[in-house]
């Protein structure tokens, strides 16, 4: 890393922004395997264009293996989708209520589900709000899932709402087509990105967002710094960790929650909602027609 000195006079004071000091924390792998902070794992991970090749590569290759089912993308945790989407549902009402009051009404709504695998969460959630969902999946039996479970005659939704497009690509490769998207959901895929790509999809997914559009992103959090999954070849990012990369990508949180009801041998897992530097700070500046909502941030 960087290092930066702050000189005063003779005075040779050397000091770490706040985000490098909170980015020293060390992490695990699924091995036990301590690292004292996350270049050192990541330089062992994705340090030459060799590495992340196969990091991507191990990535995909793991979900390849995978039977395209509930249980499959849920890890054998089959029975967690209704809590999921319990969850996600109340959370996407308080945002759309906030953000969207004409949801429903006049407005043509779009999604990106992002790493969407079979398409659990555009059929059980995002299809029903959204008038258009597309679809972003890098595995191409998962993909070929997400179609069929997705077909018209498959839906309980009418005509007007329907998946539209269906991209064989993973996130690092993706640049949506500009101001698409009122939503882009993300949800439990970020983490096989390193932490640039994870920076670098931001951005240009930002491009991919219309005025006033966010981001959804649930993920597994680790209690402290982050854990590798060495088999899977993704990383469980702690709250810290992902609040520097939000700022790295230029998002702000608009507002959290934490999923109940999970089984407890399981990661707590977050949902953020995240909206971009274009908007103000929450409290300072919000849409005209938002003003009168209360304040959002916990
Ligand atoms: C745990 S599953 C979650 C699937 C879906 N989001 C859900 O909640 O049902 C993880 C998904 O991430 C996908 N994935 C793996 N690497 C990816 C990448 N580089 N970009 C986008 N998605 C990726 C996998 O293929 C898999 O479908």
């Amino acid at each position: 890393m960087d290092e930066s000195f702050n000189a005063h006079g003779s005075d040779r004071v050397r000091v770490r922004p706040r985000n490098q000091i909170e980015m020293e924390i060390g992490g695990l792998d699924s091995n036990g395997r301590q690292f004292k902070n996350a270049d050192e794992m990541w330089r062992e991970e994705v340090g030459d264009s060799q590495k992340k090749d196969d990091w991507y590569r191990n990535g995909v290759g793991y979900w390849q293996g995978v039977e395209a089912s509930m249980d499959g993308v849920l890890g054998g945790y089959g029975h967690v989708n209704e809590p999921d989407i319990k969850a996600s549902e109340a959370f996407l009402n308080t945002l759309l209520t906030d953000l969207f009051p004409n949801a429903g009404r006049n407005q043509h709504l779009v999604a990106l589900d992002c790493g969407s695998g079979i398409g659990r969460v555009t059929k059980n959630l995002l299809v029903r709000y959204f008038n258009e969902v597309d679809l972003l999946e890098p595995v191409s039996h998962f993909l070929d899932a997400a179609r069929e479970n997705l077909a018209p005659e498959n839906l309980l939704v009418s005509g007007e709402h329907k998946a539209a497009s269906f991209y064989c690509t993973p996130l690092q490769e993706f640049s949506p087509d500009t101001g698409r998207y009122d939503v882009i959901w993300i949800q439990w895929c970020i983490g096989h990105l390193a932490d640039d790509d994870f920076v670098s999809f931001f951005k240009r997914a930002k491009a991919g967002l219309k005025p006033g559009g966010f981001f959804v992103l649930k993920e597994n959090l680790a209690r402290s710094g982050f854990v590798l999954d060495t088999e899977d070849k993704s990383l469980t990012r702690s709250d810290m960790y992902f609040k520097e990369l939000f700022t790295r990508s230029g998002l702000n949180i608009y507002k959290f929650k934490d999923q109940k009801g999970f089984p407890d041998e399981l990661f707590p897992v977050r949902m953020y909602a995240l909206t971009t530097d274009t908007w103000k700070k929450i409290g300072t500046s919000r849409p005209k027609r938002h003003a009168n909502r209360p304040g959002l941030i916990k």
